[in-house]
C-alpha cells in the first residue's frame, strides 16, 4: 500500500475510483467481495481507492473503523493508494482521526456536513482533524459556498489539507463562479480534482482540475482511464467520445441514486457481491428498475473489457 505523502504525481497518476462498500449478510465488510472489486479496477490500470459516498461512510461508526483499515490495508495492490474518510460529523471525525494517526494511510477524506457548519468553523475544525490524525486530509466539497475560496487557499497553506474534491454540481461545468474563485485564490487546480465521476470531468480537467474521481470506473476501468490519459494529453474530444459509453449508467445513476444504482451495478455486472447498501440506505429492489441497471452495467463493461483486449475505438494514446 502506497504510505508515501499525498503529492500532485499521486493525485495524476489515476483516475480516483469511489467504490461501493461490498458487505457480508450481517453488514460487516466483505474482505473477500472487496479485494475483487480493487482486482478489477487494478485490472484497468486503476491504483487509488476512495471509500467515502458510494461506500455509505457517512453511515459507518467508529467502532468498526479500525477493522475496516485493516481491510483496506489487507487488500491493497502493493503501491495502491488506499484512501479512507472520515466523520461527516466532526466528533465523529476527531475520534476516526486519532485512529488514523497510529496507522500508515497518507490521508483521509473528511465526507462534508453541510448542516451545521460554517466556513470559519471547517476551517478551525479542519486544522485539529490534521493535528490529530497527524497528516494533512481532503476536503470535500459538495454545495455551493460550503467553504469560502479564500478559506480553501488558506487550508493548503496551513497544510491541513493536501488534496480538495470538488463536487459542486452545475448544468454547465464551465460555468461555475465559485469553481474559478477556488482555483482563483489557490493559484492553481493541480491539487484539485473533479469529484462527479466522468460527465463533467473532461470539462473540469480543461479548467484546470488534475484529475477525476469515479464511480462508475468501478465497472468500466479501462474506458476510465482511457478518458483521463486522454485529458492529460490534451485530446479533449476523444475523451469526450470516450464517455458517451459512460452515460447510460450515468443517467440512471442519476435518476435513481447514484450511491445506490452503483451498489447494484457493481452486482450485476458480475464484479463482486455487494451484499447489503449499509444502514440508512435500502439496497435498490423493482425488477424493472434493476433490469434497466443490469443492461446498462453489463454494456459498459464489455466495452471496458474489448478496451482491455485492444479493440478499438480508445483515444489515440490510450
Ligand atoms: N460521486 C461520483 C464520484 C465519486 O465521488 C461518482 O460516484 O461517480
Amino acid at each position: 500500500m502506497k504510505t508515501t505523502p499525498v503529492d500532485v504525481g499521486a493525485l495524476r497518476s489515476s483516475v480516483l475510483s469511489v467504490p461501493p462498500l461490498a458487505r457480508q449478510a450481517n453488514g460487516e465488510p466483505s474482505t473477500t467481495e472487496n479485494r475483487r472489486q480493487v482486482d478489477w479496477l487494478l485490472s484497468g490500470g486503476v491504483t487509488t481507492y476512495l471509500y467515502g459516498g458510494n461506500a455509505n461512510l457517512y453511515n459507518f461508526g467508529v467502532t468498526g473503523f479500525g477493522s475496516l483499515l485493516d481491510m483496506l490495508e489487507d487488500i491493497a495492490p502493493p503501491d495502491g493508494w488506499m484512501i479512507p474518510s472520515i466523520g461527516a460529523d466532526f466528533g465523529k471525525a476527531m475520534d476516526q482521526a486519532t485512529i488514523l494517526r497510529g496507522r500508515n494511510f497518507p490521508t483521509a477524506m473528511v465526507l462534508p456536513l453541510t448542516f451545521p457548519t460554517t466556513s470559519a468553523g471547517l476551517v478551525s475544525g479542519f486544522a485539529k482533524l490534521a493535528d490529530a490524525a497527524g497528516r494533512p486530509l481532503i476536503a470535500y466539497v459538495k454545495n455551493d459556498g460550503f467553504l469560502n475560496a479564500g478559506d480553501v487557499a488558506r487550508l493548503f497553506r496551513d497544510g491541513a489539507i493536501a488534496a480538495l474534491k470538488y463536487a459542486v454540481v452545475r448544468p454547465e461545468p464551465k460555468n461555475d463562479a465559485y469553481l474559478s474563485a477556488i482555483l482563483d485564490a489557490v493559484g492553481s487546480g493541480e491539487r484539485i480534482v473533479s469529484g462527479i465521476g466522468e460527465r463533467p470531468a473532461i470539462d473540469h480537467v480543461e479548467m484546470g482540475l488534475t484529475a477525476f474521481t469515479s464511480g462508475s470506473v468501478c465497472i468500466a476501468p479501462h474506458l476510465s482511464t482511457a478518458i483521463l490519459k486522454a485529458c492529460q494529453s490534451g485530446e479533449f474530444a476523444a475523451a469526450r467520445t470516450l464517455r458517451e459509453s459512460f452515460l447510460p449508467l450515468e443517467d440512471l445513476r442519476d435518476a435513481h441514486s447514484p450511491i445506490r444504482v452503483l451498489h447494484e451495478a457493481v452486482r450485476l455486472a458480475g464484479i463482486c457481491d455487494t451484499g447489503p447498501i449499509g444502514e440508512f440506505l435500502s439496497n435498490l429492489d423493482g425488477a424493472e428498475r434493476l433490469d434497466a441497471i443490469a443492461a446498462a452495467a453489463r454494456a459498459l463493461k464489455a466495452k471496458s473489457e474489448a478496451a482491455a483486449r485492444g479493440a478499438r475505438p480508445l483515444s489515440a494514446s490510450a
